[in-house]
């Protein structure tokens, strides 16, 4: 395992065409001028309260209206899931519920699995889950599957807290995502799963941050540099 590297510098260092968003006080935006290691882990603090509390703000009906349409969207980009391995996640503190659509792909001849934090500070393993399978709680009471069957995705949803125009990913800030995709023999693709309103100019992203090959929200398919 690597240990977090103390020379973890912004990795953005071109100047923007203009410096007059400065002036109105919106850090949503976000200057792309380089912030210290310390004030981008401060400000994603405050956009980590933000957004979370954003999202458990939706009313029920529209958060699994915008899941619903998440749900078509990942139809439409991963088509034949056949034979292959796909990880989601249990739904926390107002993630999209996809758990009806990885229903209908182990329908489709998928084979599903859910993260799991074996050990603090640590890539994630992946255990192997249908539902109707017992889960037991795990790290911050997080319910993982009790069959220790663990096996590798070939397709990775990442929740997202944030998400930005690069496809970096903001998280619950305990690197377990960028940690895992450092450490797996063969990388997965990796599809970030978000609302809308969880986008940012720029996350600010330090050297240890990976982005996702996409990131699907209700409203779009988005790639890197993509818009
Ligand atoms: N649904 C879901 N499951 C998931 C993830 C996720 O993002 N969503 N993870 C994606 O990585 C992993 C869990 N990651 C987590 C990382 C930090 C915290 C957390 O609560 N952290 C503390 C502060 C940090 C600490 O004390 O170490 C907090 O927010 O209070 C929770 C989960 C695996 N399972
Ligand atoms: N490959 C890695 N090796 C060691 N430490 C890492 C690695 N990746 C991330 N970290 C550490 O994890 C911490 C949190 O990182 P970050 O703010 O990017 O979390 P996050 O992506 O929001 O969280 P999560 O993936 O758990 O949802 C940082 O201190 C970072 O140095």
């Amino acid at each position: 395992m690597s240990k977090p590297d103390p020379d973890d510098e912004p990795r953005e260092f071109s100047s923007p065409p203009c410096f007059l968003h400065e002036l109105d006080g919106d850090d949503r935006g976000a200057p792309s001028k380089p912030m210290p290691r310390d004030a981008v882990m401060a400000w994603r603090r405050t956009q980590r309260t933000r957004l979370i509390a954003d999202r458990l703000a939706l009313p029920a009906a529209a958060r699994s209206e915008r899941a619903a349409r998440i749900a078509s969207h990942l139809d439409a980009l991963l088509m034949d899931l056949g034979g292959r391995t796909v990880s989601s996640y249990w739904p926390l503190r107002g993630e999209p519920d996809l758990r009806g659509w990885v229903a209908s792909i182990i329908e489709r001849g998928a084979a599903h699995a859910l993260p799991v934090v074996a050990e603090r500070n640590a890539p994630l393993v992946f255990r192997r889950w249908r539902p109707g399978e017992a889960l037991v709680r795990g790290f911050w009471n997080i319910p993982v599957p009790e069959q220790d069957a663990q096996t590798l995705p070939d397709v990775m949803l990442a929740p997202v807290v944030g998400f930005d125009r690069q496809c970096y990913r903001l998280g619950y800030g305990g690197g377990y995502f960028d940690r895992t995709l450092a450490s797996l023999p063969v990388r997965p693709y990796v599809v970030g799963i978000g609302y809308e309103q969880a986008a940012l100019e720029t996350i600010h992203p330090l050297a240890h941050d990976i982005p996702l090959d996409v990131v699907v929200t209700d409203a779009a398919i988005r790639y890197p540099g993509g818009g």
